[in-house]
């Protein structure tokens, strides 16, 4: 998507854009089977003759399809592509990825499943008979990107006919965020919500309701101006009018927007890239509200409107701003309010407390909860923090309790909540497993100041396609090593603008002026370990892991990541050599933490990499040191010593290896959750390992899973890896003193990105001082 204004180059991120979507499949979305289907009895059980019973069943009883079959976790998006984001009518074919990225936030955000649909209907009549005809199949209906009046019309009718609930989602999830920012906005200023002047640009779907919704919370018509691309909607006007811009109409001779802005309080924006002009800020009332939420391109980018105005409040609907007003704050958590109590509707009362509970959350008193989520940078509520971030895991939290409560008091819920505190241990599970793992690192890392992270590999496509995106997002300053002559060709050739020398730092391993400098330092740091002036010379000259770990030890980096060719033993000796160990650890403690992101959850192994069979006390340093590193997550660390003996079953050595560790850490790391040793089935179902050992003190899932040695753990990691279509983040090397990985000669360049984000988190936290 092009858009005027965005912070990235254009063409690049279009291409990255469609790249995305291609491959490895086409799309966004696949269907996977929740049963295994392994035998023939499963089959026969999921299909015919088995199939008959919940059919049977259903047809007696029609709630029970809440137990038998996914409905009452399935949400239908529904588009006829008539207003797609800020594009218009364009079809619904060209609203499917708009809409497969609806079906990914639902399920991302609140494990919601969802078919999108897009259906070939422009009227009112054939999107209502058709969707009113799915009700068998959802829990409910998101309808999505549908242009105003039909909109209205089409969910008017549905909500009349379906007896699940029908949300219009640019109508009321847009006017659920926009109420909480507003309701915190005017507090922040000192206003009345009853006294305040609104002018809208847009009188579409998304803007009128959003209106309504700040009526029925006191704001008064009178002070409300609503304007579109025919101007100042007032009364007697002919061109797309319609009853729902009613209440709003004047009598006025008043016809543009500039008309009507001045004295304004609140601008809200809900129409087209660019609408406001700067210069209509400087009428406006003291500390505006200023709401620009067209997408993708705001109505005025939020540094010309804070030129123009600097006391103003400013919202727009993209994640590259402070203060995103967009309906994904609501939409995965109304839902999963809704579908959790059986809700027939959403209703008012459940708007409303998805309203409170919104406005409420950004208000909260500084916690370690929120602390994590923004990663150690507590937000406190002001001006740039007017409502949660999106990546906010507390949202769901409070937002789906919230809903399902006021659906319950309404009378709405077939199936209350009713044992809430379980409720809220569920969701809170499910905020661990959703995967969000690597954010709060992102964001640590983007106001890191030791951020110079050295790649050995800077001629590979990988690292420089790595090497744009982290520039462009601010994770770290890149310098690579590699030719010039090269470097540029390739940055050319893939059509990346980053250019050595302007945008980042390159060094020239056949011709650097620090040659000498790195030769002798290196011969001073290995010379006694066999490695010759010659040797020294030859290694700096071809080697350049051993120039960007000795950059570290001059200082002149924080961080390296190495490892894209050659063997991985290699690299790791010369790191091994030249950074050495962190202070209290040999260079045996030296080890290897991968973390696989699955739509299962998230898991850390250690060691399938560096330590080929540790011993038990070798084991327990080990998974101190990871414990440390998951900690950087904002995770809690769980830790289980894997073992073929489950809580004591055998006595083989391996198996008392493993229990020894486990001893070993008690002692050494008396705070780490942890026990063994056990089955990998007992280490992530709580439920399993009660029933072989009740006294475990391990609680619940384990999200580190300690192996015995190299084999069980490589094995491990690359099986499940492939097995589950895991994202594998590392791996990460624990123990040198400064921050060095290997990656392997698999990686991606999206793995390249994730690891420098968690090389400069790293530099920052443990403030690292080269022996
Ligand atoms: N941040 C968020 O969460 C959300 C943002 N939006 C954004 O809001 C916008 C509108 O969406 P939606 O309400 O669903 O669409 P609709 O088609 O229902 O409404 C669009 C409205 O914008 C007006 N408009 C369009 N172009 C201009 C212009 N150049 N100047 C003034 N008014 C204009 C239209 O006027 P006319 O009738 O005269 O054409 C219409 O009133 C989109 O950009 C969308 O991306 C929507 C939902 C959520
Ligand atoms: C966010 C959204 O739903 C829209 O822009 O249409
Ligand atoms: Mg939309």
């Amino acid at each position: 998507m092009s858009s005027e204004g965005t912070k990235k180059n254009t063409s690049e991120f279009d291409q990255a854009a469609l790249f995305f979507h291609q491959f490895p499949t086409p799309g966004k979305l696949e269907i996977q089977s929740t049963k295994p289907l392994g035998n023939q009895r499963d089959l026969a059980l999921a299909y015919s003759p088995g199939v008959a019973v919940p059919c049977l069943a259903i047809k007696d009883d029609p709630e029970s399809a809440a137990k038998y079959t996914s409905r009452s976790n399935l949400v239908a998006v529904v588009s006829n592509g008539t207003a797609v984001l800020g594009l218009g009518n364009i079809g619904p074919l060209a609203s499917k990825p708009v809409m497969e990225g609806k079906a990914v936030l639902f399920k991302k955000f609140a494990n919601i499943d969802v078919f999108d649909i897009e259906l070939d209907a422009p009227t009112v009549d054939q999107m209502v008979s058709t969707v009113a005809a799915l009700e068998p199949t959802f829990g409910g209906i998101n309808l999505e990107d549908i242009k105003a009046p039909e909109c209205f019309e089409i969910e008017e009718q549905l909500k009349e006919r379906m007896s699940i609930p029908v949300f219009h989602d640019d109508q009321h999830g847009t006017a659920i965020i926009v109420a909480a920012a507003v309701l915190n906005g005017l507090d922040l200023a000192g206003k009345k919500i009853e006294d305040v002047k609104i002018v809208t640009s847009g009188a579409g779907a998304a803007a009128l309701a959003c209106l309504n919704l700040l009526v029925s919370l006191g704001a008064n018509t009178d002070n409300i101006w609503i304007t579109d691309r025919h101007g100042v909607a007032y009364k007697g006007r002919v061109e797309e009018m319609d009853r729902w811009k009613e209440p709003y109409l004047k009598e006025t001779d008043k016809r543009e927007l500039a008309d009507v802005i001045g004295d304004a309080d609140v601008f809200l924006g809900l129409s087209a890239a660019g609408v406001l002009k700067p210069e209509l800020l400087a009428t406006m009332a003291e500390k505006p509200l200023i709401l620009a939420l067209a997408n993708p391109t705001p109505e005025i980018m939020p540094e010309l409107a804070r030129a123009a105005r600097p006391d103003a409040m400013i919202c727009t609907g993209r994640s590259d701003f402070p203060n995103q007003v967009n309906n994904v704050l609501c939409f995965p958590y109304i839902f999963r309010g809704a579908l959790d109590c059986g809700a027939r509707a959403i209703n008012e009362e459940m708007k409303m407390a998805a309203v409170r509970a919104i406005a409420a959350l950004a208000r909260e008193e500084p916690s370690d909860v929120a602390a994590k989520a923004y990663s150690g940078e507590t937000p406190t509520f002001g001006p740039d923090y007017l409502i949660p971030s999106p990546f906010d895991p507390r949202l769901i939290l409070r937002i789906a309790p919230a809903v399902a409560l006021a659906a319950t008091e309404s009378g709405v819920a077939a199936r209350p909540i009713e044992d809430m505190p379980a409720y809220l241990d569920k969701l809170n599970r499910f905020v661990f497993r959703s995967g969000l793992v690597m954010k709060p690192v992102f964001s640590a890392a983007k106001n890191a100041s030791a951020n110079r992270v050295i790649y050995a590999d800077g001629e590979d496509e990988r690292v420089l396609r790595a090497a744009q995106i982290v520039l462009e997002d601010g994770t770290a300053q890149p310098i690579l090593i590699g030719r010039p002559n090269v470097v540029d060709t390739r940055l050319k050739r893939y059509g990346l603008k980053i250019r050595a020398g302007v945008d980042f730092e390159l060094i020239n391993p056949e011709d650097d002026p620090r040659y000498r400098n790195y030769v002798d330092l290196l011969s001073q740091l290995a010379g006694r370990r066999g490695v010759s002036p010659e040797a020294a010379r030859a290694l700096v000259r071809t080697d350049p892991t051993v120039i960007a770990a000795l950059a570290i030890k001059r200082g002149e980096a924080d961080a390296m990541i190495c490892g894209l060719e050659g063997r991985f033993s290699r690299h790791l000796r010369h790191v091994k050599l030249i950074l050495g160990a962190r202070e209290g650890l040999g260079e045996d403690d030296f080890s290897a933490l991968s973390l696989l992101i699955s739509q299962k959850g998230v898991v850390f192994m250690t060691d399938p990499y560096v330590s080929e069979n540790p011993s038990a006390e070798e084991l327990a340093r080990m998974t101190v040191l990871a414990a440390e590193e998951i900690r950087r997550f904002g995770i809690t660390p769980k830790a289980a010593l894997l073992s073929h003996s489950n809580f004591g079953s055998r006595d083989t050595a391996s198996a008392l290896k493993m229990r020894a560790a486990a001893e070993v850490l008690r002692k050494i790391a008396p705070d780490l959750e942890v026990d063994g040793e056990m089955h990998g089935d007992s280490a992530l179902s709580e439920e399993l390992r009660q029933r072989v050992y009740p006294h475990s003190t391990l609680k619940g899932e384990a999200n580190l899973l300690v192996f015995p040695n190299i084999d069980a753990a490589n094995i491990a990691l690359t099986t499940i890896r492939e097995m589950t279509n895991s994202l594998h983040v590392g791996p990460i090397l624990l123990g040198p003193a400064a921050p060095a990985h290997i990656l392997t000669r698999s990686v991606t360049s999206r793995g390249v990105v994730n690891m420098t984000a968690l090389a400069v988190v790293e530099a920052n936290s443990r403030a690292v001082k080269p022996k």
